[in-house]
């Protein structure tokens, strides 16, 4: 950190800056540095500042964060016709693609998560209140060579040049475009906090696009834009019957999928339907998102969970709701195990987990599942009660949580759906569970013919040349 003694300038440039320097804000070294770049082409450096925008006073302080993203966003888009911007995309140092990453454009306004914590974005550390934007931008410049007055006064001055062209920009932001974002943060955190009396744990609205595009800089789907090209939204099929919902802050009205508190929802469809994506989207619903996101209207209540197959370490886990027995090599009890979890068993106990602490709803996708922990073989022993065996018999130790599993190929567990969607074309439609339930039968009929056929045409064969 002290390289070069840039660190020992930082408060230099502070000062210098003037009174765009967020002091409070000041935590040396992890919001505030300066220091230079690894391949020695770059300074770069990192400050709070505080810009004289005040949030506007007809914006409701609890949709803030929707204005700082739009702030934020304008700001990015600025960067490269704005010279005194520049520093934000290391525009002026020899190899700016390292620094891409913090003019990458964001479509999320709030997450609890620590999702895209290298990108700009607004978050705890990028707030319009009522005494200014506060932001932490990050920057680099050409590298000037070693910290004396010259360089310092010159990277003071860069300072201040950013700030006031993020003032500039940030007074030109369309008042329209601040307060539709606005809005849209505050109809999601509305509908989140309604959920609950309606009986729901998630919300799908028609029209979103919940495929998403990855860049180097948001691998991630929570963070990642929405797809270019060929996006089919999402619409509820009438017989999924669809919620009608107003938006409290807009009061628009919208129409969307609702998934009920208890039920057991499966997404099926075959191969690259879009199982995955649409259950993405439902845990995205966690986190607010920007107009053009694609996934405005999802609408999750907070507190979801997902279980997984791995092989964490078991260190007393309750996996008695599905192991009645532990496997050779584990110690301890169903109730209180211990030792290398193998993949069914680390779902189990995070499948236990989300239950026995109340998850509202847990998330399941069968490409990431351990699959004996969802259905029984034949020559399963009695000592594991996979999922499907506790939705036909034992609901009630599922608690009140929903589930939402995305499977295509795992018939015995759809056969337990309480509801059942299926993507065709990555366009959503419904089956009647019963109906499903009559196809299946057909389809095991059909199988059991077609082994007993081959069976007997390999005695036959059997015969013929013995
Ligand atoms: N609504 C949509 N519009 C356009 N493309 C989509 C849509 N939904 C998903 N996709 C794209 O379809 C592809 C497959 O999606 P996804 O992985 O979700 O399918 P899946 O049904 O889970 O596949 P698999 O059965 O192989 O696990 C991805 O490239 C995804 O971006």
């Amino acid at each position: 950190m002290g390289r070069d003694g840039w660190m020992a300038a930082t408060l230099e440039v502070v000062g210098a800056a003037g009174g765009v320097v967020d002091l409070p804000r000041v935590r040396e070294g992890t919001n505030t540095f300066v220091i230079r770049s690894p391949d020695g082409g770059a300074l770069q450096f990192s400050v709070p500042l505080l810009i004289p925008f005040p949030l506007p006073p007809e914006i409701d302080a609890g949709g803030a964060d929707g204005a700082a993203w739009a702030v934020i966003e304008a700001v990015k888009n600025g960067a490269p016709d704005d010279p005194r911007l520049h520093p934000l995309g290391g525009l002026d140092t020899p190899r700016p693609q390292r620094y891409a990453g913090w003019t990458e454009p964001v479509t999320l306004v709030h997450s609890e998560s620590a999702m895209g914590s290298g990108l700009w974005k607004s978050d705890l550390e990028n707030v319009l209140a009522e005494d200014g934007f506060h932001c932490t931008v990050r920057g680099a410049l050409a590298y000037p060579g070693p910290p004396d007055r010259q360089t310092i006064r010159s990277l003071g001055e860069r300072v201040a040049d950013l700030a006031d062209g993020i003032r500039t920009v940030t007074e030109r932001v369309p008042r329209s475009a601040l307060m539709d974002a606005v809005l849209l943060s505050l109809d999601q955190k509305g509908l989140r906090d309604r959920l609950p009396a309606m009986g729901l744990v998630a919300f799908l609205g028609d029209g979103t696009r919940p495929a998403r595009v990855y860049t180097p800089f948001r691998q991630h789907h929570r963070i990642a834009g929405p797809k270019d090209g060929v996006h089919i939204p999402f619409q509820c099929p009438e017989a999924l019957e669809p919620v009608e919902v107003e938006l409290p802050a807009s009061g628009r009205v919208v129409t969307g999928l609702g998934v009920r508190r208890r039920e057991a929802l499966v997404i099926a469809g075959s191969n690259a339907q879009g199982k995955t994506t649409l259950i993405q989207a439902i845990r995205a619903g966690e986190d607010d998102h920007a107009p053009g996101d694609g996934r405005e209207l999802v609408v999750t209540v907070r507190g979801i969970r997902t279980a997984e197959a791995g092989g964490l370490d078991l260190n007393g886990a309750d996996v008695s709701l599905f192991f009645h027995r532990l496997p050779p090599g584990m110690t301890g009890t169903p109730k209180a195990a211990f030792g290398q979890g193998s993949g069914s068993m680390t779902m189990a106990m995070q499948f236990a987990a989300a239950i026995r602490e109340e998850a509202p709803l847990i998330v399941v996708d069968e490409d990431r599942a351990a699959a004996n922990l969802l259905v029984t073989s034949c020559l399963q022993e009695e000592d594991v009660t996979p999922l499907a065996g506790l939705l036909a018999g034992n609901r009630a130790a599922l608690g009140d949580a929903a589930l939402v599993i995305a499977s295509s190929s795992l018939d015995p567990l759809i056969a337990q759906a309480d509801r059942i969607l299926v993507l065709r074309g990555h366009r959503a439609d419904m089956i009647h569970p019963e109906r499903f339930r009559e196809t299946y039968r057909e389809h095991l009929q059909a199988l059991i013919r077609q082994m007993e056929g081959g069976l007997a045409a390999r005695d036959d064969a059997h015969d013929t040349f013995s």
